[in-house]
């Protein structure tokens, strides 16, 4: 049964994936300037002081516009930093210097924080590769996220960050899968409990 669960991710994951690669310029271009409005709509509603946030890679949607803006607004932004133990560490952003993680994604270069870091911040925004309408992610597959939401004694809000097409009827669950409270797109806001 969790075999199958793990298959099924499998699939879905290299339809999303490829779904990704194959967007064009100009959706591209849409998405990026929509998910941008969408994410400082969301900051500003909640007055958000800090927040968990990731150094997009080309294919995933497009926050680095957002990471600007709240620079600029004195938001503080936590980036992860992949660990090999799977756990993920922290590093303020500041929008200038950054490398590449232990996966190829990009991650930013800093002073590095606990995974404790987290703990505190206003909300978490999460990379994703879908999410079901129950709530449930999926992401791409090394469990950085549910470890580290898992080991969350009291967290703060978690949205997953996604296109509108990644909203899905469904996506398999597996255990150890953690729920995420909501999603932002480049559309809209959808919260799911709070
Ligand atoms: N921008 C960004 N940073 C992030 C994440 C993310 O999803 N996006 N992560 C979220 O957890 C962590 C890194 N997680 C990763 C999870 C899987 C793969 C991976 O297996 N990549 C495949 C190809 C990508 C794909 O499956 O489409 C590979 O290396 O072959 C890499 C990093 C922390 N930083
Ligand atoms: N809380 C956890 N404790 C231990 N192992 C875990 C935990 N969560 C996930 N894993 C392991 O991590 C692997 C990847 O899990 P899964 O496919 O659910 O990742 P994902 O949600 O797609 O990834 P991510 O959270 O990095 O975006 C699985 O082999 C799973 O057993």
């Amino acid at each position: 049964m969790i075999a199958d669960l793990g298959n099924e991710k499998r699939a879905l994951r290299a339809e999303l994936r490829q779904r990704r690669r194959t967007r064009t310029t100009t959706e591209r271009d849409a998405d990026s300037a929509a998910l941008t409005a969408t994410l400082q709509r969301f900051a500003e509603e909640r007055q958000v002081t800090s927040l968990a946030l990731y150094l997009s890679a080309s294919d995933e949607p497009n926050v680095r516009p957002f990471l600007n803006w709240a620079f600029a607004h004195d938001i503080r932004v936590l980036l992860p930093v992949t660990r090999e133990d799977g756990l993920l560490d922290w590093a303020v952003g500041d929008g200038e210097s950054e490398t590449e993680g232990i996966f190829g994604m990009p991650e930013v270069v800093g002073e590095v924080l606990s995974p404790l870091a987290i703990n505190d911040v206003d909300a978490i925004l999460a990379p994703a590769a879908a999410v079901g309408h129950d709530g449930v992610r999926m992401g791409w597959g090394r469990g950085y996220y549910d470890k580290t939401l898992g080991s969350m004694a009291k967290r703060p809000p978690v949205y997953a960050v996604i296109f509108d097409a990644e909203y899905l009827d469904e996506v398999p669950r597996e255990p150890h899968d953690e729920p995420v409270d909501g999603i932002i797109t480049p559309s809209r806001i959808i919260t799911f409990r709070s």
